[in-house]
């Protein structure tokens, strides 16, 4: 691995890293905070974050301020990119299809199909390729904003024994009934509907329950909640699940000001499992 950046905070580091991936076929990057620095003796729990359409690694930990509480906590935060990059993965003109936009699925479709396989790169190779390179332990949580909420959920639901807990801020829980999420589904993994609902937290939800604790925030004034995240589906789903806690903030809408409100709150709800 390389490290290609590396500055100090709250007494621990802000890394970016950059490595070759065999799922996606090209190099990436992403961020880390380690609490108290990558040559430590003693490993941290970590959280996953995953961002939403047009992010890089960048943006959570340059705009959500998360790093204070995971360092006076000891949980690392591990932010992963969107897509694949780069000038040999297939891109498209619009910021909801391409780089930057990966939908956290196994693309099954030409031409994307070479590259697009976040799925694999989220819940297998990033997790493996800490786990060897970085001072952590195995207790994993995972998180994300929008289209990164979706990735946050499904892969949590998919995967439940690998994780401790999950939340997201103004997940698109239902993308199989939103337009970013047919766009995206359809281009990625054909017409087959049934392929669809393999990446669509309330239809995964339906088949196969969620055992793992549960922490939504979605904002009243999100330009999006109505067409797009669909958050009322998601409570519908787990409206007797008792650690399934959905709250809707008044006033805040869909940018990383929110996500900096209540990012405290998510990361010390995943301290309690990741700590136990
Ligand atoms: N209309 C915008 C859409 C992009 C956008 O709002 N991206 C959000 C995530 S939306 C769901 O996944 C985001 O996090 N943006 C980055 C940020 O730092 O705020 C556009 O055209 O860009």
């Amino acid at each position: 691995m390389k490290v290609i950046s590396n500055q100090r905070m709250f007494g621990g580091e802000q890394l970016r890293i950059e490595h070759p991936s065999e799922s996606l076929q090209c190099v990436m990057r992403f961020s880390v905070f380690m609490p108290h620095g990558l040559s430590s003796q003693n490993p941290v729990p970590v959280l996953y974050w995953l961002s939403g359409l047009t992010c890089s690694d960048e943006n959570f930990s340059t705009k959500a301020g998360a790093q204070r509480v995971a360092a006076e906590l000891g949980i690392a935060l591990v932010i992963a990119d969107t897509s694949p990059r780069g000038a040999a993965v297939p891109d498209d003109d619009s910021y909801d299809m391409g780089q930057g936009a990966g939908f956290y699925v196994n693309a099954t479709q030409a031409p994307w199909k070479a590259h697009y396989r976040m799925y694999d790169y989220i819940a297998h190779e990033l997790p493996q390729f800490v786990a060897t390179h970085l001072p952590v332990n195995a207790n994993k949580a995972i998180s994300g904003h929008s289209m990164g909420g979706h990735g946050a959920l499904t892969i949590a639901i998919k995967n439940p024994a690998q994780y401790t807990s999950v939340s997201a801020f103004a997940p698109i829980v239902n993308p199989m009934a939103c337009l970013w999420g047919q766009k995206a589904l359809a281009r990625y993994l054909g017409d087959d509907r049934s392929e669809w609902a393999q990446y669509d937290s309330v239809e995964l939800i339906k088949e196969h329950g969620l055992s793992l604790p549960l922490l939504v925030d979605q904002g009243t004034a999100d330009e999006f909640l109505a067409e797009q995240l669909l958050t009322e589906n998601l409570a519908t789903v787990l409206s007797e699940k008792t650690d399934a806690d959905i709250r809707f903030q008044s006033g805040y809408d869909h940018s990383y000001y929110f996500i900096a409100t209540f990012i405290e709150e998510h990361i010390r709800f995943h301290a309690k499992y990741l700590l136990a």
